[in-house]
C-alpha cells in the first residue's frame, strides 16, 4: 500500500549510474533506507564510489538525523529491490523501449499503489507507460545533475497517470528536500530541458561553424548570464534590462531584435568533426583536471551558491 509521503522511509533506485547514483546519495543524506538495483556487473562498486565521492559535500550541506551510507543495500534482483519499496525512482538509460519494458517490470514488482517515477530527460510518460498493468502510478520525476545538490525536480504524469499519484510524488519530493515544479501537461523535454536545449543547440552550431570555442561558450555563461541565473530566472532578469520601465520597456526596446537571426533552433548534424571538436574542446577547457576533480569543484561551487543565496535544501521534515 502507498504510505503518506511523510511516512515513506524506504526508497528503491533502479539504474545506478550518474543519476541513479546521485539519487541514492541524495536519499541516503536525507535519512532514507535505500535499496538499489542495476544489472551491470560492476554497478555496486561504482555506486559506492559515487556515494563516497558525494558524501563530503553532503556533510558540508548537513545530513538529516540518522543519515548513513550503510543504510544502502544493493539487491541481487529487480524484484528483491522493489519488494519493500515505499517509492521507486527509475534511472536507466535513455532508450524508449528499454524504459517501457523496465517500467512494466517495476510495476509488476512494486507493492500495490507505490508510486514509480522515471528520471527520463525528455520522454513523455504517455509513451513509456504503455506496457504497464497499473499505469496510473507511473510518472516522470526529472532531476538535475547531481540530484544530491541541485534542488529541482520536474514532476509530470502521462495520459494514464492518476492525479493522486502526481500529487503524492510532488509532496514526497518536497519532504525529501527537493524543489518541485508540478506540470499540468506533458511537454517533450519538460520546462528546463527545453530551455537548456535551446542554448545547447546554439552552442553546437557555433562550434560546428568555428564561430566560438568551447572555452568561449562556457565563459560567456559563467562570467555572464550564469551569475544572474543562479538566483533570478531569465524573465525577471530581462525585466531589469528595461530599467524602471521593467518588462514592458524591455519588450518595446528590444522586441524588434526578435526578428534578427540570432538563433538557429534546429539541431546541427552531430557529425564526426563536431563530435571530436566538442570532446577535444572540453579536454582543453578541463586543463588537466580529471572528471573527479571537476565533480568536486562543481559540488563545492553549487554548495557555495546555495549557501550564498540562502537556498540550502531543507532538512527532512520530522516523521509523525
Ligand atoms: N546524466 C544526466 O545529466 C541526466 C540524466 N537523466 C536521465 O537519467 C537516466 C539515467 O541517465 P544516466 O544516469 O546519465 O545514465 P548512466 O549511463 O550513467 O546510467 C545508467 C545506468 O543504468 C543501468 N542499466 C542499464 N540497463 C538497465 C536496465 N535494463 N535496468 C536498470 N538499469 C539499467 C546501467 O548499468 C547504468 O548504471 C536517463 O533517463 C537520463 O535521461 C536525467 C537528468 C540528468
Ligand atoms: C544532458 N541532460 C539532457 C541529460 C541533462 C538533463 O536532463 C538535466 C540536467 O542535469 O541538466
Amino acid at each position: 500500500m502507498r504510505p503518506t509521503p511523510e511516512d515513506a522511509t524506504r526508497v528503491t533506485c533502479v539504474g545506478a549510474g550518474v543519476i541513479g547514483g546521485g539519487w541514492v546519495a541524495h536519499f541516503l543524506a536525507r535519512g532514507y533506507d535505500v535499496t538499489a538495483w542495476d544489472p551491470a556487473p560492476d554497478a555496486e562498486e561504482k555506486l559506492r564510489r559515487l556515494v563516497d565521492a558525494a558524501w563530503p559535500a553532503l556533510i558540508r550541506l548537513g545530513l538529516a538525523d540518522g543519515a548513513a551510507r550503510d543504510r544502502l543495500t544493493v539487491a541481487p534482483t529487480l524484484e528483491d529491490a522493489c519488494a519493500q519499496a515505499h517509492f521507486v525512482q527509475e534511472s536507466a538509460p535513455e532508450k524508449l523501449e528499454l524504459k517501457r519494458d523496465l517500467l512494466a517490470r517495476l510495476d509488476a514488482a512494486a507493492p500495490e499503489g507505490v508510486v514509480i517515477a522515471s528520471s527520463t530527460s525528455g520522454y513523455p510518460m504517455t509513451e513509456m507507460q504503455t506496457g504497464a498493468e497499473n499505469p496510473g502510478r507511473l510518472l516522470v520525476g526529472h532531476p538535475f545533475n547531481p540530484p544530491y545538490l541541485i534542488p529541482l525536480v520536474e514532476v509530470v504524469g502521462g495520459e494514464r497517470t492518476e492525479a493522486d499519484a502526481v500529487a503524492w510524488a510532488s509532496r514526497f519530493y518536497e519532504v525529501a528536500g527537493k524543489s518541485v515544479i508540478t506540470m499540468d501537461r506533458e511537454l517533450p523535454g519538460f520546462i528546463a530541458n527545453r530551455l537548456q536545449e535551446a542554448l545547447w543547440r546554439e552552442a553546437l552550431h557555433m562550434v560546428a561553424n568555428g564561430e566560438a570555442t568551447v572555452e568561449e561558450i562556457d565563459d560567456s555563461i559563467t562570467e555572464g548570464p550564469g551569475l544572474r541565473w543562479a538566483f533570478m530566472g531569465p524573465c525577471l532578469t530581462f525585466a531589469l534590462a528595461g530599467g524602471e520601465g521593467g518588462m514592458a520597456h524591455m519588450l518595446d526596446h528590444f522586441g524588434p531584435s526578435l526578428k534578427s537571426p540570432w538563433t538557429r533552433l534546429e539541431a546541427p548534424e552531430l557529425d564526426r568533426a563536431l563530435y571530436d571538436g566538442m570532446v577535444e574542446g572540453c579536454e582543453r577547457a578541463a586543463n588537466g583536471r580529471s572528471i573527479a576533480d571537476l565533480v568536486a569543484e562543481r559540488d563545492q561551487g553549487v554548495i557555495d551558491i546555495l549557501r550564498a543565496t540562502g537556498r540550502l535544501p531543507g532538512r527532512r521534515e520530522e516523521r509523525k
